[in-house]
C-alpha cells in the first residue's frame, strides 16, 4: 500500500535528481518563512525555529498551511485568497509545475492548434474547489482565462469569492456550476462524515520550506502512430534543475501518501457530468486540467499526521476513485473531440495510468503525454492527450502495421476523374524527386523511395504545394529518379472510382517491406493530406 517513497537527496543512491519545473517561482527560491513572518504578522504566529535555527510550521495545523498559501499568494502573486476551514488547502509551488507544464505542453507544435478565437490561451479547470487555485494561478501567472467548474455549493461560492477579491483578473475567470442529476457520490460506502478529517496531502506537497518540495518533472511522451502503436518521444523537454533539498541539509520530510498503488480497475463513474454538458455548445478551449477526486472512499484517503490540508468527502472521493473520474474525461473527449486541443489530467496512482493508456489508445488519440511531478516523498502524475492531427510526422521505422491503406476523396468536382487524380499521384512523388512510374491504364503508380526523400516528404507541409510546382517537378524527377540506387520503400498506388463524385486511393506495401510500415503510413497520410486539399470539396484546380 501506498505510493512508492522516494529517498531524500539525490545523492543518496541511484542518482536521482529532482527537480521543481524551471519556470517555477519557487525553482531557485523556496518560500522564505522568516521574511513571511516579517512582512505578516498574520503568518508569524505560526512560524517557529528549530534547533539548528531554521524556521518552520507545524504541518499537521491546517490553520498554519492554510496561512502559508495565503501569504505566498498574496506576496508573490498579489492575489487575495481565503478558504473555510476543511476545504482542500492547496500548496502554491506545486501547483504552479501543473500550469507550467501546461504550458509546455501548448508551446510544442507536436499538435495542430485548434484556432480557439483570438490569440489569449482559454483553459477549463475540472474541479476547481474552493481555492480556485489553478485558474487564479494560470490568469495571474501567464493572462490565461478559465472555466473552472464544480459541483459543490461551498466550492462554487467560495471559488466565485476569490476571483471577485481579485479585481485584476477577475474578468478571466467564469465559475460554472456542474448540475448535479445524480449522487455525486456512493455515500454507502462511505464511512466518514465528511467534515475536515484527512489530510488530503496525498500529494502533496509538503509545502515546508520548500526545501521539501521538489518536483522532479520529466517528460515521458508517447505518440500514438497511426497504427495505434506508442511509441516513446521526448519532444517537450524540461530541463532538470539541482534538487534545493541537497542544499539544504537533508531534514526528513515527513510526506508520505496514502493512495494505494493497487490498479484501479475501471469501475465505472456514476458521478454529475464532468465535461459533456458542462462545456456549452460551440465552446473551444486550449486546454483542460483536473486535480481529481483521487480516492474510492475515505478510508481510502486515510489519514496523514503528518501533515494537514484539508479536503473533505467531496473534493477527495468519489465511486470508482481517479481512475473512474478520469475514464469519464476520456469518455468525454471522443465526443467533444478537438473542442479542447489538450486533455489533460493529474493522477495519484501510476498503476491507473496503465489503463487508462491502453484506453487512450482504444479511443483513438493521436498523442499521449505524461510527466512525473515528485512531491515531497510522493510523486504524482500529469496525463495529456488530444485528438488533434500531429503538426509533424514521426516516423517510427519499428512500429507495426499496415501493409495495405486506403482514403476516400470525396465531394469531387464532376469534371474530376480517376485519372486526374492519378496524375496528381505521379505529380506528388515526382515534386521530392521520387521515383514512380505511372500506368494510366491500369490506373496505378509504382514508386519506390529513399528514406531521405521520405523524409523530405514528411518534413513538408504538403497543403502549400501547388500544381505548378509539382507539375514543374515531373520532368526533372523522371530523369532524377534513375539515379536513387537505395529504394527503401516501394508500394503502389491504385486509383478508382466507387461512384460519381467519389474515388478510392488505395496504396499496397512492397510484400517484404512490413518493416517499414510506419514510413509507409506516414508517407502516405501526407498524399491523402495534399489530394483531399486540392481535391476534395474545392474547385478542382487542374
Ligand atoms: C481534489 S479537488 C480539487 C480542487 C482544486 N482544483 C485543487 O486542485 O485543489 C476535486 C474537486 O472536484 C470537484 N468535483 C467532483 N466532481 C465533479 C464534477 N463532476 N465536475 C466538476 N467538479 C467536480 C469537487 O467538488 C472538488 O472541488
Amino acid at each position: 500500500m501506498g505510493s512508492k517513497k522516494r529517498k531524500r537527496g539525490g545523492g543518496g543512491g541511484g542518482g536521482e535528481r529532482r527537480s521543481i519545473h524551471p519556470r517555477n517561482r519557487y525553482a531557485n527560491n523556496p518560500p522564505d518563512f522568516s521574511l513571511l513572518a516579517s512582512l505578516y504578522p498574520s503568518f508569524s504566529s505560526f512560524v517557529f525555529y528549530s534547533r539548528d535555527g531554521r524556521p518552520r510550521i507545524d504541518w499537521t495545523d491546517f490553520n498554519a498551511t492554510r496561512e502559508l498559501t495565503r501569504v505566498l499568494l498574496l506576496h508573490d502573486h498579489s492575489i487575495n485568497w481565503w478558504i473555510p476551514d476543511g476545504q482542500l488547502c492547496p500548496t502554491v509551488p506545486n501547483r504552479s509545475n501543473y500550469i507550467h507544464w501546461i504550458e509546455d505542453l501548448l508551446a510544442s507544435d507536436i499538435i495542430e492548434k485548434n484556432n480557439v478565437d483570438g490569440d489569449k490561451v482559454r483553459g477549463f479547470d475540472i474541479g476547481t474547489g474552493a481555492n480556485c487555485i489553478y485558474p487564479l494561478l494560470g490568469a495571474s501567472l501567464l493572462g490565461w482565462s478559465f472555466v473552472g467548474s464544480d459541483v459543490t455549493d461551498v466550492a462554487l461560492e467560495w471559488a466565485e469569492k476569490n476571483v471577485r477579491s481579485n479585481p485584476h483578473i477577475s474578468e478571466l475567470i467564469e465559475i460554472r456550476r456542474v448540475e448535479v442529476t445524480e449522487p455525486a457520490i456512493d455515500h454507502g460506502t462511505m464511512s466518514l462524515d465528511g467534515s475536515r478529517t484527512s489530510d488530503y496531502c496525498q500529494e502533496k506537497e509538503d509545502v515546508d520550506d520548500l526545501t521539501k518540495h521538489e518536483t522532479r518533472e520529466f517528460d515521458e511522451s508517447a505518440v500514438i502512430h497511426p497504427e495505434g502503436e506508442l511509441d516513446n518521444a521526448h519532444t517537450v523537454s524540461s530541463e532538470q534543475v539541482e534538487d534545493f533539498n541537497e542544499r539544504r541539509d537533508g531534514e526528513a520530510q515527513a510526506q508520505s501518501s496514502s493512495l494505494s498503488d493497487e490498479p484501479n480497475v475501471d469501475r465505472g463513474y456514476h458521478g454529475p457530468s464532468i465535461l459533456l454538458g458542462v462545456v456549452k455548445q460551440g465552446e473551444k478551449f486550449h486546454f483542460c486540467m483536473c486535480n481529481p477526486p483521487f480516492f474510492e472512499n475515505m478510508e481510502e484517503a486515510g489519514l496523514n499526521p503528518k501533515t494537514s490540508c484539508g479536503g473533505t468527502l467531496e473534493e477527495m472521493v468519489c465511486a470508482g476513485g481517479e481512475g473512474a473520474f478520469i475514464s469519464r474525461i476520456i469518455e468525454d473527449s471522443c465526443a467533444l473531440k478537438q473542442s479542447f486541443r489538450w486533455y489533460t489530467s493529474m493522477l495519484g496512482k501510476k498503476s491507473n495510468l496503465k489503463f487508462l493508456m491502453a484506453k487512450l489508445r482504444e479511443v483513438g488519440v493521436t498523442i499521449v503525454k505524461t510527466t512525473e511531478f515528485v512531491q515531497g516523498q510522493t510523486s504524482r502524475w500529469g496525463l495529456a492527450w488530444s485528438f488533434m492531427p500531429p503538426a509533424r510526422k514521426l516516423v517510427s521505422p519499428h512500429v507495426r502495421g499496415n501493409t495495405s491503406l486506403s482514403f476516400m476523396l470525396e465531394g469531387l468536382q464532376h469534371q474530376t476523374s480517376a485519372f486526374d487524380v492519378l496524375k496528381s499521384v505521379e505529380s506528388f512523388f515526382s515534386y521530392f524527386g521520387v521515383s514512380c512510374k505511372c500506368n494510366d491504364s491500369s490506373f496505378t503508380v509504382e514508386v519506390s523511395a529513399t528514406n531521405d526523400l521520405c523524409d523530405t516528404i514528411l518534413k513538408t507541409n504538403v497543403k502549400q504545394l501547388d500544381e505548378a510546382s509539382t507539375c514543374s517537378h515531373v520532368a526533372e524527377a523522371s530523369s532524377a529518379s534513375c539515379s536513387n540506387s537505395l529504394m527503401n520503400l516501394s508500394f503502389r498506388i491504385l486509383v478508382f472510382q466507387q461512384i460519381p463524385g467519389t474515388l478510392l486511393v488505395k496504396a499496397s506495401l512492397k510484400p517484404g517491406d512490413s518493416a517499414l510500415s510506419g514510413t509507409f503510413t506516414s508517407v502516405f497520410q501526407q498524399l491523402e493530406g495534399f489530394l483531399k486539399h486540392k481535391f476534395a470539396g474545392k474547385k478542382a484546380r487542374i
